[in-house]
């Protein structure tokens, strides 16, 4: 069942639009004007159907109002002009008055399904530089994500935002601050982690002149700075308890006091957390207060690690280096066969950050056009195992056609390492016999990839 909201001033056209839905399985409410509209919180609805002309402000202003939710522009014959505005706008569509019954509920199926297949895509994302970029990847686990976010952006609720380091939190936070109705206003990052503990409380709810030693002016803290916007606060799970306490005070009453005032203010301030913890356990040894872990619970968003999001590790690498090309003024450089294998099997402790990282490195060292394995500098122990060099497999024609120059260039790696690792026990032959390609085949490499043969080892003489 939908929910839809009916802006519309005629109460006739209303009701009948109302009962229509109604006999369709939608669950209807009405408004009569954008005001009235705006006061049933339009984002909280799957489609809003509201009528151009309205008393007050047009149907159109509740494009940007009610977004992400589509909204749906009813329009007379006779102003087709402004229904064409309308779509440049950005309204989902356009019915024209009077509607045929059968072509409005067409439209409606058409945009909520298209609506439903959309909340599974990757949210746009404005970087702090101003570009727009969606968030990379497409598993299933991340789907799940974006439809979480798209539901809990509109929603004005406390998140909870749960995953390993560098999975991605800040960034999800960042897309539920920005498809929120706070957008326009600041959204205030900080990581607790990253501030001494004997700080924290000064940082967050600010401080009187004199209310400490070393507090020689006052000072507004962050909470109170996000006021009307988005506070997110990164690895929660650090918090002392005294700063827990006080934050609990925030979300139950909306007041803040400062340290060393007896004064407390208002703040309007949504609360976004994101922890690496397991906040429950923590609360059963007393580190963290359970009732601040259900006031913060409100919605929970878990990130995968990105050893779990197979599918997506190489579109997410792919991209990346796209960046890091990019900041080093590097033409683009791709990724050798045996560095994208490399990056498929490692285990990614630090996931997303670490790949950022590791691909930064890559486009720094690599002296051709590719990108190896070695150039990425990942840690030996949790390579994958089997990488050290073996002879190549043997290929087919066909394989040869289907790989291409990039499968050439990493079994050339391997054919490099091999030759150069065993020339001095085997033969020419036993090598080519290894390597799986004939002798003449393997003295074409080595001249092409300048290891000539040595001067052959006295192997038998003495
Ligand atoms: N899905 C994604 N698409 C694009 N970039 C991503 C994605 N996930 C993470 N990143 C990038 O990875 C880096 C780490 O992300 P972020 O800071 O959001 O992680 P985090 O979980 O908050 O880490 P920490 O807990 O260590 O603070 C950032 O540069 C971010 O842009």
């Amino acid at each position: 069942m939908s929910r839809i909201l009916i802006v519309e001033d005629e109460a006739i056209i209303r009701s009948a639009l109302k009962r229509l839905l109604e006999r369709h399985d939608h669950r209807v409410s009405e408004a009569g004007s954008v005001a009235e509209a705006l006061t049933l919180e339009p984002r909280g609805f799957d489609l809003v159907i509201s009528d151009l002309r309205l008393p007050g402000e047009p149907g159109t202003e509740l494009i940007a109002r009610a977004a992400p939710v589509p909204v749906l522009i009813m329009t007379s014959y006779a102003s087709m002009r402004s229904a064409v505005e309308a779509l440049k706008l950005g309204a989902v569509d356009y019915v024209a008055k009077p509607f045929d019954h059968d072509e409005l509920l067409e439209t409606v199926a058409r945009v909520l399904h298209r609506q439903a297949a959309q909340q599974g895509e990757p949210p746009d994302i404005t970087e702090p530089g101003g570009s727009r970029q969606p968030m990379i990847g497409n598993c299933p686990a991340m789907q799940v994500v974006y439809t979480r976010i798209r539901k809990a952006a509109p929603a004005d609720v406390t998140v909870l935002i749960q995953g390993e380091s560098g999975t991605g939190k800040e960034l999800v936070a960042r897309a539920l601050h920005q498809q929120s109705r706070r957008a326009q206003a600041p959204l205030i990052c900080v990581n607790c982690a990253a501030i001494p503990e004997t700080l924290i409380e000064s940082e967050l709810f600010g401080h009187e002149k004199g209310a400490f030693t070393g507090a020689s002016a006052a000072r507004t803290g962050l909470v109170e700075a996000a006021d009307g916007g988005t506070l997110f606060l990164d690895e929660i799970g650090e918090l002392p308890l005294d700063a827990q306490a006080r934050l609990l005070r925030v979300l139950q009453e909306g007041e803040i006091r400062k340290i060393g005032s007896v004064e407390t203010r208002h703040v309007d301030v949504r609360l976004i957390a994101a922890t690496h913890r397991d906040l429950q356990s923590l609360s059963k040894t007393g580190e963290f207060r359970l009732d601040l872990y259900y006031r913060l619970n409100v919605m929970q968003i878990d990130l995968p690690a990105l050893r779990e999001r197979e599918d997506d590790i190489l579109e997410i690498a792919d991209v990346l280096l796209g960046k890091a090309c990019q900041r080093h003024e590097r033409d683009r450089l791709r990724l050798s066969r045996a560095a994208r294998r490399t990056i498929r099997d490692y285990p990614w402790p630090g996931n997303v950050r670490e790949l950022e990282n590791a691909l930064e490195r890559g486009v720094i060292l690599a002296e051709g056009h590719l990108i190896h394995p070695d150039d990425l500098g990942l840690a030996p122990t949790l390579q994958p195992p089997g990488r050290s060099p073996a002879p190549a497999p043997v290929r087919d024609g066909q394989e040869e056609q289907e790989t291409g120059d990039e499968e050439d260039l990493s079994l050339e790696d391997y054919f490099q390492h091999f030759v150069l690792e065993h020339q001095d026990q085997m033969s020419e032959t036993e090598l080519a016999q290894k390597l799986g390609i004939s002798r003449k085949c393997l003295w074409e490499r080595r001249q092409r990839l300048g290891i000539p043969r040595k001067k052959s080892p006295r192997r038998s003489t003495g």
